[in-house]
């Protein structure tokens, strides 16, 4: 549903993506891992038709990107971008409605009502409704902007869903049940890529992991062939020891002690 083909992008003379390839099928979530000014953002960008690659093919649901009217993109393709603040006061209801306008012309009809009530109890949202968008935490407002973008694909066949970060800033709670969203998503069907800075909960959520280091993609597939000590320390420049979860059947790591009583901070 997503087939990126020898994608290059760059400004100037600087490459920020380079002869990157990949496949997301419907019903998998891809988490895109890597370090710090790797090109994580600059992918997505790319994959969002935010921008456009330089060299090589990107085709969603079999057509290429670049023959995608936005309006028509904004029918099946939600983006939750990592800034979500509001200048304005909304009512948190009002913004769900926000994710219908790519499909009403002045007034959202009883579907997209419907719709609207369905993702916010999906999401757990429902007992603030009334309440004013910029008085929620940070974690309330973040589910509240997933189901936004819930709103915007909701019963799209073979929608596509791009999270950039979503789980920045939130406590151990709030992360997992923005990821375990995101995987019932893709469990229906929906495709997923999300950005992420946790390994673990990439390796525990994801379907495939991707890691890229410099623009390269450097690994792609299942967690348990990505998510090793060896392409981990490629990447992020640190020792990590790995476990097995038994239950979640995930690799796991965390950094190792040898290492960082190395690092000193100058
Ligand atoms: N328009 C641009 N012009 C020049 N350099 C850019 C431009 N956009 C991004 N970059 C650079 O490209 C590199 C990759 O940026 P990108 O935001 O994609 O990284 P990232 O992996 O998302 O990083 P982070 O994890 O810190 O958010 C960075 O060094 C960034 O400064």
């Amino acid at each position: 549903m997503i087939e990126v083909r020898n994608i290059h992008y760059s400004v100037g003379p600087l490459k920020l993506i380079e002869n990157v390839s990949f496949d997301v099928q419907p019903g998998e979530l891809l988490a895109i891992i890597g370090a710090n000014g790797a090109g994580k953002s600059t992918l997505l960008k790319l994959l969002c038709k935010e921008i456009a690659p330089t060299e090589g093919k990107i085709y969603l649901r079999e057509q290429p990107i670049e023959t995608y009217k936005l309006d028509v993109l904004a029918k099946f393709r939600a983006v939750l971008a990592q800034i979500n603040t509001l200048s304005v006061s909304f009512k948190v209801h009002e913004l769900v409605m926000m994710g219908r306008y790519p499909h009403f012309v002045n007034k959202p009809g009883e579907e997209d009502v419907q719709i609207v009530k369905t993702v916010m109890e999906e999401t757990g949202i429902t007992g603030f409704a009334n309440r004013d968008y910029n008085t929620l935490s940070g974690g309330e407002q973040q589910r509240v902007q997933l189901a936004r973008v819930i709103a915007q694909i909701y019963g799209q066949p073979k929608g596509l869903l791009f999270l950039d970060e979503p789980t920045n800033g939130l406590d151990l709670l709030y992360q997992q049940q923005i990821l375990s969203l995101a995987r019932g998503l893709a469990n229906r069907g929906y495709c997923v890529v999300s950005i992420l800075h946790d390994i673990n909960f990439a390796s525990r959520y994801a379907d495939k992991v991707m890691i890229l280091k410099k623009g390269k993609r450097i690994a792609f597939g299942v967690p348990r062939e990505v998510v090793t000590s060896e392409n981990i320390h490629e990447a992020f420049n640190i020792q990590v020891r790995l476990f097995h979860d038994e239950e979640f059947k995930c690799p796991l790591v965390i950094p190792s002690m040898a290492l960082s009583e190395q690092t000193t901070i100058k």
